[in-house]
């Protein structure tokens, strides 16, 4: 992102902002509700634009939504809610893509769909119904469903792996379990992972670097050791979720 502004009328929620991901990095985006994290989480996956500066994935500018362009990037989504398809089995859900394209055999896609969801610890559910399963597990599934390599891909391209608040509303065990598939996901698919959540446990984690993000700009960054250790004024507010600092509350 370079100057990067986003405006809703008058209001400018990120203000002429540059980040930098690197190829492989897990990056971790916090800062108070309202802040904007989920508007970069919409900006990388090509659902908004932004109103100025720029936006290049794998140094390709983004000048379409993603829905107008040709050859969109390989950028998979796991929003807060597993949001699967919940007339199609688990099976056809992780295999979405693949059945949608009709390029691969049913063989083979079965093959893809179960060695995914081997890589989240769940097997033998291909043929149930999303209704069927926990949250916890439909969570898992919709991580299955980001492991799925399109064959018909056209050049070989690292994957940009968004969470969006994956562990919110999770008791701490299933959070550490999601925290840990975030990890191996992203080593699996080989890919890059961007991050949103308020979750201590999850930032500490998931990320390899964190930014905080407040009042239109990025206010800090850092490897999460600095994260936990670092006396900047954001950092230990959000840390402490005390209401003394630079940061205010958003309207209640
Ligand atoms: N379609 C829209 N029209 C007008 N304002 C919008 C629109 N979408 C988002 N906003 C505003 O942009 C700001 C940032 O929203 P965003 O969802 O990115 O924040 P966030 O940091 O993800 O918040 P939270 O942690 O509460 O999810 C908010 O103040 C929101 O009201």
């Amino acid at each position: 992102m370079e100057n990067l502004s986003v405006r809703w009328g008058s209001r400018c929620i990120l203000n002429q902002v540059n980040l930098q991901i690197a190829a492989g990095e897990r990056l971790v985006v916090v800062g108070p509700s309202g802040a904007g994290k989920s508007t970069i989480l919409r900006l990388l996956a090509g659902l908004q634009l932004p109103s100025s500066g720029s936006l290049s994935l794998h140094g390709i500018p983004q000048t379409y939504l993603r829905l107008d362009q040709r050859q969109p990037q390989d950028v998979r989504l796991v929003f807060q809610n597993p949001a699967l398809l919940g007339s199609l089995t688990v099976r056809e859900n992780v295999g979405f893509l693949l059945y949608r394209h009709g390029r691969l055999a049913e063989r083979e896609i079965r093959e893809r769909v179960g060695a995914a969801l081997h890589a989240v610890g769940l097997q033998g559910i291909e043929e149930q119904m999303p209704a069927e399963l926990s949250g916890g597990m439909q969570k898992r599934v919709s991580f299955a469903r980001a492991l799925i390599d399109d064959p018909a891909k056209p050049n070989e391209q690292m994957p940009l792996l968004l969470f969006d608040e994956p562990t919110a509303g999770l008791d701490p065990i299933a959070c550490t379990r999601i925290e840990d598939l975030i990890v191996r996901t992203t080593e699996v698919a080989r890919a890059t992972s961007v991050v949103v959540s308020h979750v201590h446990s999850t930032i500490e984690r998931s990320a390899e670097r964190v930014v905080l993000l407040y009042d239109g700009q990025f206010r800090w960054s850092g490897t999460v050791e600095e994260y936990r250790s670092c006396s900047d004024p954001y950092v230990v507010q959000f840390r402490s979720g005390s209401l003394r600092g630079p940061m205010q509350p958003a309207e209640l």
